[in-house]
């Protein structure tokens, strides 16, 4: 059997018309990310990945319509959200089965053709934003609150979590970073999606198969991760030793490091300016500035970029919002690379099943209970 690579590294395992990642250049189906972070809103983004061409005014329109109609959850799952232990519970945990939830009360969840499936999509993408701000309200003993038709995508998230209206710059903030976080080309949470679709299983599988491995701090997880870090570090001057000591540990900077940039991702740079215009409006500058001397000596000492996790702690945390609430935005964002792959992996499928290369011991004789030492 052919050699095994480690993680699947450089492995192409399949075509892709959503996103490309070429000498360090993302682009959504053929649009630079560069373009798309300085003048797309959120649901455009929605639209290309999920039609493979930017929307007019009208179809723009409709796509906010219809997210803005589809926000509201029911009270079946506001009830479930109320169940959970939620001085414990992690809300990436509550976010799987919320959406596994949804799936249950969704009648055409089993429906596979591409119609329902389209259906499915807007709701999905619509109530994940609500999941996720009713979640972090009720556990903060609030009500949650309802979503305005006349809002955007981006305005109606931090609308439903803070249940104020926001701030231009606020609204900037998280349409930028959802347009930054939206795809990824085949980043783990979005094979993991194929892989689970390609047996032909419903959507709702195929998402919470994806925010499973979304959670975890190699991947998504690693935005939190960052914040706690700087929390730790406390102050500028400790950055320094601080990230020597982990070096010295052997143990990983979160938000440092690529599989695919090995130079820098292209994302980081829009959410670091974005980290230093929020910071300052707070008067919070010390993340900002600690950042920086992280981001500059990991790559001085061990040519480590800053990936998209590192500078969206701060932008978060400049908003307000709490830690662990990071990677769900994170999901909520990616929802919508996760349906175009799971849309394009339904329509051209093939069962997804590589091979392992056995290491184990050779064939031997087997050895009846009684007679094992
Ligand atoms: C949205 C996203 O998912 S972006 C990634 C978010 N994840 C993180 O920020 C977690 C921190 N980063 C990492 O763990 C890694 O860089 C990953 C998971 C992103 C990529 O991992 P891989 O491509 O497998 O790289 P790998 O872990 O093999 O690292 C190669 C070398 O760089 C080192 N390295 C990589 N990342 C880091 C890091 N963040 N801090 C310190 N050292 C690191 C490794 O220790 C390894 O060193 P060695 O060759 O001396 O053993
Ligand atoms: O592509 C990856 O491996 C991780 C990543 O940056 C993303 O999912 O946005």
């Amino acid at each position: 059997m052919a050699n095994t690579t480690k993680g699947l590294e450089n492995i192409v395992a399949t075509q892709s018309a959503i996103s490309s990642i070429i000498d360090d250049q993302l682009s959504y189906v053929g649009y630079k990310i560069d373009d798309l972070a300085e003048n797309s809103s959120f649901e455009e983004i929605i639209y290309l990945l999920w039609n493979q061409k930017l929307p007019t005014k009208s179809e723009l329109d409709d796509l906010k319509s219809d997210l803005a109609k589809n926000m509201v959850i029911s009270d079946a799952i506001i009830d479930h959200l109320r169940s959970y232990d939620l001085k414990s519970v992690q809300p990436m945990a509550a976010l799987r089965t919320a959406v596994s939830l949804l799936g249950i009360y969704d009648e055409e969840a089993d429906e596979t053709d591409e119609a329902s499936n389209k259906r499915k999509a807007i709701r999905i993408q619509a109530k994940i934003a609500s999941i996720v701000t009713a979640f972090a309200r009720i556990r903060d003993g609030k009500d949650p609150v309802q979503p305005k038709e006349d809002l955007g995508y981006s305005a109606n998230f931090l609308y439903m979590l803070n249940g104020e209206e926001p701030e231009d710059i606020e609204i900037e903030a998280i349409n930028k970073a959802l347009v930054l976080h939206a795809d990824h080309e085949l980043n783990a949470s979005t094979f993991t999606a194929r892989v689970c679709v390609a047996t032909l299983s419903d959507i709702y599988s195929g998402m919470v198969a994806a925010i499973g491995a979304l959670k975890g701090p190699l991947h998504g997880g690693a935005n939190e991760n960052v914040m706690k870090m700087l929390h730790e570090i406390g102050e500028e001057e400790n950055a320094i030793p601080y990230i020597q000591e982990k070096f010295d540990n052997k143990e990983k900077v979160m938000g440092m490091g690529h599989r695919v940039y090995r130079n820098g991702d292209p994302r980081a740079k829009f959410l670091r300016e974005m980290s230093r215009q929020l910071t300052k409006r707070t008067g919070q500058e010390k993340w900002y500035n600690m950042s920086i001397k992280i981001e500059e000596y990991v790559k001085e000492q061990k040519g480590l970029p800053a990936n998209v996790d590192f500078y969206s702690a701060t932008v978060y945390h400049s908003l307000g919002i709490e830690e662990d609430l990071f990677t769900p935005i994170f999901a909520v964002s990616r929802t919508s690379g996760w349906i175009a792959h799971i849309l394009e992996q339904y329509a051209d499928n093939r069962l997804i099943r590589p091979r392992a290369e056995y290491s184990g011991p050779d064939l031997r004789e087997y050895v009846s209970i009684n007679d094992r030492s």
